[in-house]
């Protein structure tokens, strides 16, 4: 059928808040996704009912040097404050380019955009070393969105580097007290709220009452974020990355954020596939990928339509 003229493009650059550039990516059957160059950072992504699924805070300004406050912020090459830089890393505080010559990667995504960050001379002031950092952010053709990030060692002075890494994912939840995250218990993981000591999950999903900051440890490929009142399941696939950190800032802590609203808690998670306990080494001319894959698939539990160990264990 010949495409009608109001045909939307696979892949749009245009100008979001505040004039930032931004690229809009449409799949076939209604779903989308927005990538701010500003970051690299993901700002949406919808379903085929245009319900959009990540959590943006109303109190974004989108004012670099800033980052902004949902989304998928790309924590590079720290994650947290282990380390000289600013909390997580400077690449979701800087400019990212659209990679107009990338190498072959082959997708079967017909919507997909590669940007790419590298280091600028003032940059090597602060991180001394030289990499070539390529996100490749993609909208499967039922929807799933897909981010590959391939960061590579260019130092020409044979020295090796370490970084840690965290695809910040912001999940909109309809009401975090009836969320559930399958796939782990039972797993170790370091607290934040408590000097970063060492635990073991007891019990089986997680579920939220109160501020939570954690970093489970050798987390499997698949982790399940089940919204009860939505009747939706957020499936996370990574690879890649060992970790997965669990957040959400509660009450007290939501109040001392400017950019965050009081109750803004309640409506988000963050489950963020990590590389954050043991960093990342490597050689010059080595290269790393990370991948994240996210899908929303529909889950009625009253109907125990959807069992999650079956999600998790699922191809
Ligand atoms: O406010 P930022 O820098 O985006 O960080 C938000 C949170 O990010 C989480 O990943 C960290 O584990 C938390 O400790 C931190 O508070």
């Amino acid at each position: 059928m010949a495409g009608s003229g109001s045909e939307r493009a696979a892949v749009e650059l245009c100008k979001g808040i505040n004039g930032l550039d931004k690229v809009v990516l449409r799949g076939p059957r209604g779903s989308s996704a927005e990538v701010y160059l500003y970051g690299g950072h993901v700002t949406s992504w919808r379903n085929d009912h245009g319900e959009e699924l990540l959590f943006v805070s109303t109190k974004e300004i989108f004012k670099p040097p800033k980052a902004i406050r949902g989304g998928i912020p790309i924590c590079f090459p720290q994650f947290g404050s282990n380390g000289s830089l600013e909390q997580h890393g400077f690449a979701r505080n800087k400019f990212w380019s659209i990679d107009t010559d990338p190498p072959p990667f082959p997708t079967t995504s017909k919507s997909f955009i590669d940007l790419i960050l590298k280091p600028s001379e003032e940059d090597m002031q602060k991180w001394p070393h030289s990499y070539e950092f390529r996100l490749r952010v993609a909208l499967g053709n039922g929807g799933d969105l897909m981010l590959t990030s391939r960061v590579r060692n260019t130092n020409a002075d044979g020295k090796p580097f370490t970084f840690a890494f965290a695809y910040h994912t912001y999940f909109s939840v309809s009401d975090i007290s009836e969320v559930r995250v399958e796939g782990l218990e039972t797993l170790d993981y370091l607290d934040n709220l408590e000097n970063k000591e060492r635990f073991t999950e007891q019990g089986d999903a997680l579920t939220f009452e109160s501020e939570v900051d954690k970093v489970y440890l050798g987390a499997p490929t698949k982790i399940a974020i089940l919204d009860h009142e939505k009747k939706r399941t957020f499936v996370l696939r990574k690879d890649g990355l060992p970790d997965a950190v669990v957040w959400n800032p509660w009450d007290k802590k939501a109040k001392t954020m400017t950019d965050f609203g009081d109750d803004e808690y309640m409506h988000m998670l963050c489950v963020e596939a990590a590389a954050a306990e043991k960093p990342i080494t490597l050689k010059p001319g080595e290269e790393w990928k990370g991948r994240l894959e996210l899908s929303a698939v529909p889950s009625s539990y009253c109907s125990g339509q959807l069992d999650p160990q079956k999600v998790l264990q699922s191809s």
